[in-house]
């Protein structure tokens, strides 16, 4: 019976998303299964082209007559899982992306194996002596003795990249493959780091290795004969393992393996996990709160039914203790984990964490991995050799043969909702897996965001409280500086009297001192004081960040760098200022003040290079510096017992940035940052400075009232319609032409409304713009933006309507040039 592929076909063109049909060849049928990948004609030009195989048919919508046949399977087992099949076509329906945006998500470009064939002789004509296999070479077609040539040429071992490179006709081979003229195989090899060790072992059973000695007259010495000995009884002993054992050279070996007497393979080289459970770091005893959440967690593990799983702990609480016990059991249970953490590279002291209790169990996805890193990765899940995986957003998708646990940490965190296509939201897909194989999802953080909370009250969540720091102490106390008053005061200082009172104690007392501050550089931005000139990036609608040990103003959204001059370009006076401040001018004007006090600094300027954040945090944690000032990348996860004392430079930043989840984001902070004092022994206090008091963000954070932040933030969500109340869809349609951005995002806009009002819809309230994005253009690309409410449309009406145009009538629509990004529940509509 004839059967039939669908599959999706990587190419880069956006407008052929879509399945295609092939007919599957007779010798294909047994061994393809959905999600192999598949080689293919594709195109006029009958290109082999890679594909995905999602669907295999008894029947086919088009006559058979107009249908390609797939060339041949890319590798043995399917790269993507049925589950896979089964998440990509949901997120390309969530997100409104592409099948190959996702593909690319679960077969990382990392992962690309090179596959070819490796022809030898087969049964029928291997032992043959030269004159009979000349004989029987005789007796075969053309294209056959063409092939049997180019094997006995390649000494018995032929590879090919693909069969038809041999004969163009590929049924020949497999018909010469059946009747066992040719020995047809699969070889796979991986483009990078894959390591391979080579094995030795004797070639035949050692009851018949003296007699093939003694028939063939081979001369052995006496070191070879002890080589054999010790192969008689051994199994696959290492080459390397033998050479140290017996102290025989390499030669030795290598003679044996001309007179045929051993054999060398390569093989892949599995670092075996020692100990699963190996106890390298004490565990602690679990206190009530945290034992109850475990248990909660574990008892319905192999429930069907279960909800995913929010822990709202406070900072401190115990959480990381939580997850690893949780963990433990599933391990225990042969149930594999994943565990996400906002940025692997800033979370340095968990991972240490996870390695100490589990051991070489513990893979880490990194984006910062090279391929062949990537690949080993996926390689040791797929093996069992990983069981459990920490890693960012993407680790989401490794595929794991029993995976039981999902773990999002500080799931409030931006970095959870990928910028880039498929612009999805971890959390969304993690509870999608969950609730298709079965798989525990649990999120935990001690500043939820709003729209998860929300959920998790109206009963979607089963919802976990830790009220209490593990180490039963209170959360540091937070204390506000009115940064209003301290200018009346006459302190024109970044650091408030209290503030510097407060380190001087600290420091004095032995302890240590975090400072943050939400903005890198020196200084904000350089301007003009005679005529207002302002430096700006000439790629983007952005003010230059000035940075002092260069002297140069830098764009922080294209790297974009220019010197500052000594005058103004605009009108020649010599009054260029600075203003604001970032780290570096904190930290220089610190050290002015404590003249003798070590301070390191964090943030993305000095930690580009692999290792150099842990290099920092060790220094601090050792105790060399007093003092560490950085961004948000010190706001999360760092546990040091001598941090009593936190400062919050300037909590306005945060509040004053144009974006509505700016009270949020500055709520979270606030707390989260508090967080890092007083995690051991020693109480902790934290001063937060702004010149906002009353702010209800600030109100809220300084007593550590999630709820009361979350109605006061809630109510106003739901004024404006804003998540989660409504699914908020943006369209940012950028370009370096700018004429053509505006003229193409008209066109959406008219072509959309167009559509609805054929269904009757009039009110197009719910679509604000086309307008020019806040920030109007990042790297010398236009920026405009419609931005959707599904509150008085259906969400799926206006998707559908939107992927119509913005990826089947993309070519009428759009001009020449433009990108279309589309963005569902975006981050930020900046
Ligand atoms: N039951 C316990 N007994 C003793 N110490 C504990 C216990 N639970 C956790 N700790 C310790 O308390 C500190 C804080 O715990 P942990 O880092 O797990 O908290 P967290 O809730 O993940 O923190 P945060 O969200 O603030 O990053 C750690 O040093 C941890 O080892
Ligand atoms: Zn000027
Ligand atoms: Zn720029």
């Amino acid at each position: 019976m004839e059967k039939y592929a669908q599959l999706v076909v990587r190419s880069k063109s956006v407008s052929i998303d879509d399945l295609f049909t092939y007919k599957i060849p007779e010798f294909l049928l047994c061994d393809l299964k959905v999600g192999h990948r598949v080689l293919v004609p594709f195109g006029q030009g009958n290109k082999p082209t890679e594909g995905f195989v999602f669907e295999i048919n008894d029947k086919s919508k088009l006559e058979d007559g107009k249908l390609k046949q797939i060339i041949d399977i890319l590798d043995e087992n399917p790269m993507l899982r049925v589950e896979d099949l089964e998440l990509i076509n949901w997120m390309r329906n969530r997100y409104l992306c592409t099948y190959m945006d996702c593909i690319n998500l679960m077969y990382p470009k990392g992962y690309k194996l090179n596959s070819y064939r490796i022809i030898n002789l087969g049964d029928s004509l291997r032992s043959l002596s030269d004159t009979d296999l000349y004989i029987e070479l005789e007796k075969l077609n053309n294209s056959q003795k063409e092939v049997v040539e180019k094997v006995i040429n390649s000494k018995g071992r032929l590879k090919v990249d693909n069969l038809e490179s041999i004969c163009k006709n590929t049924n020949e081979i497999y018909k010469m493959n059946k009747e066992k003229l040719i020995d047809l195989s699969w070889a796979y090899e991986s483009k990078k780091n894959e390591k391979k060790i080579c094995y030795v072992s004797l070639s035949m059973s050692k009851e018949k290795i003296d007699d093939y000695i003694v028939e063939n007259k081979i001369r052995v010495t006496e070191l070879q004969r002890n080589i054999l000995n010790f192969l008689e009884n051994n199994d696959d002993v290492e080459i390397n393992d033998l050479l140290d054992l017996l102290s025989v050279h390499r030669q030795s070996i290598t003679s044996l393996q001309k007179k045929k007497l051993v054999t060398l393979e390569f093989k892949d080289y599995y670092r075996q996990p020692e100990h699963i459970f190996t106890q390298q770091s004490k565990k602690v005893k679990l206190n009530e709160e945290q034992i109850s959440a475990v248990q909660k967690i574990t008892s319905e593990m192999f429930n069907d039914d279960k909800k995913p799983y929010m822990i709202n702990g406070v900072t401190g609480s115990g959480k990381t203790e939580v997850y690893m016990e949780i963990i433990e059991y599933a391990l225990e249970q042969g149930l594999d984990s994943i565990f996400l953490v906002p940025e692997i590279s800033l979370t340095p002291q968990v991972i240490d964490r996870l390695k100490n209790r589990f051991g070489s169990i513990v893979g880490v996805f990194h984006s910062k991995l090279s391929e062949g890193q990537r690949h080993d990765v996926y390689r040791a899940v797929r093996e069992g050799r990983v069981r459990i995986l920490i890693g960012p957003r993407s680790a989401l998708f490794a595929p794991f043969n029993s995976l039981g646990v999902i773990i999002i940490d500080e799931f409030h965190e931006g970095s959870y909702k990928s910028e880039q296509n498929p612009k999805f939201s971890t959390i969304e897909v993690a509870k999608f897996i969950g609730l298709k194989n079965k798989v525990s999802v649990v999120l935990g953080s001690a500043t939820p965001s709003v729209d998860e909370y929300y959920r998790a009250k109206s009963g979607q969540y089963n919802l976990i409280n830790i009220r209490q720091r593990a180490n039963k102490k209170p959360l540091p106390k937070i204390e506000v500086v009115d940064m209003k008053k301290e200018l009346t005061n006459g302190n024109k200082s970044i650091f408030s009297f209290r503030l510097q009172e407060e380190i001087k104690r600290t420091v004095e007392s032995g302890n240590q001192v975090i400072l943050f501050l939400n903005r890198r550089g020196y200084a904000n931005f350089v301007s003009c004081r005679s005529c207002g000139f302002l430096f700006q990036c000439e790629n983007c609608d952005i003010s230059l960040t000035y940075h002092k040990e260069s002297n140069t103003g830098r764009c922080h959204y294209c790297g974009y760098e220019v010197k500052i001059p000594k005058k103004c370009p605009e009108c020649d006076s010599e009054y260029l200022k600075p203003f604001g401040v970032g780290t570096q001018k904190i930290e220089e004007e610190l050290q002015g003040i404590f003249p003798n006090v070590n301070i390191l600094r964090v943030d993305k300027d000095n930690t580009s290079k692999k290792g150099s954040l842990e290099e920092i945090l060790n220094k601090f944690e050792s105790g060399e510096a007093q003092i560490l000032i950085g961004t948000q990348m010190i706001s999360k996860g760092l546990d040091f017992a001598n941090v009593t004392l936190v400062g919050i430079l300037s909590a306005d930043m945060m509040l004053n940035f144009p974006d509505f989840k700016s009270f949020e984001s500055t709520f979270q902070l606030v707390t989260q940052v508090s967080g890092r004092a007083g995690r051991a022994e020693k109480e902790g206090n934290v001063i937060l400075q702004t010149y906002d008091t009353n702010h209800y963000a600030i109100r809220r954070a300084i007593n550590y009232d999630f709820d009361g932040f979350y109605e006061d933030e809630i109510k106003i969500r739901k004024a404006f319609g804003y998540t989660p109340f409504n699914n908020m869809l943006s369209v940012v349609i950028s370009g370096k032409n700018e004429k053509t951005v505006i003229e193409s995002a008209k066109n959406m806009y008219n072509s959309i409304v167009y559509l609805l009002e054929n269904r009757g819809i009039n009110n197009f309230d719910f679509i604000l713009g086309p307008n020019p994005c806040s920030i109007s253009k990042i790297d010398k690309n236009y920026r405009w933006q419609l931005l959707f409410k599904d509150d008085n449309i259906e969400i799926n009406l206006l998707k559908g309507i939107i992927k119509y145009i913005c990826i089947t009538k993309r070519e009428v629509v759009f001009r020449k040039g433009v990108n279309i990004s589309i963005d569902i529940n975006p981050n930020s509509v900046l």
